[in-house]
């Protein structure tokens, strides 16, 4: 499936096309070399769990995120803390780069929703 990417720039690539003069073999892989074939297979076996484990982590960070905010709110505080929120930017930040800002803001929106 060919799929847009949003770019940092704010505009969207399409990932090197199929079909740039190289046989592509079984498309499932993109190469018609069985070695290569069967190493892109077993590697993505565990990108495909990689992806599994931060689904759920997103999902439950957003759940801790909300039952934090509910706590708050129903002792009287207040929706957000916006310098914890500088912190977990800064982290992502430092760890990721400007792509890890992207990120954070994302974690923190599945969480207590939009600013
Ligand atoms: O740590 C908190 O106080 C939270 O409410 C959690 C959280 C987050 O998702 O990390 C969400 C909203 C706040 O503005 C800050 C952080």
């Amino acid at each position: 499936m060919m799929t847009d990417v949003a770019e940092s720039n704010g505009s969207l690539a399409r990932p090197q096309a199929e079909g740039t003069g190289s046989d592509p073999g079984d498309p499932r892989t993109g190469t018609a070399e069985p070695l290569a074939a069967a190493r892109i297979a077993e590697t993505r076996r565990r990108i495909d769990e990689i992806d599994g484990q931060l689904i759920e982590l997103w999902l439950e960070r957003a759940r801790l995120s909300q039952e934090v905010g509910a706590t708050r709110m129903a002792s009287g505080g207040t929706r957000l803390v916006l310098s914890r929120e500088q912190e977990i930017l800064e982290r992502f930040r430092t760890a990721l780069g400007a792509d890890g800002t992207q990120v954070a803001l994302l974690l923190l929106r599945a969480g207590r929703g939009p600013l």
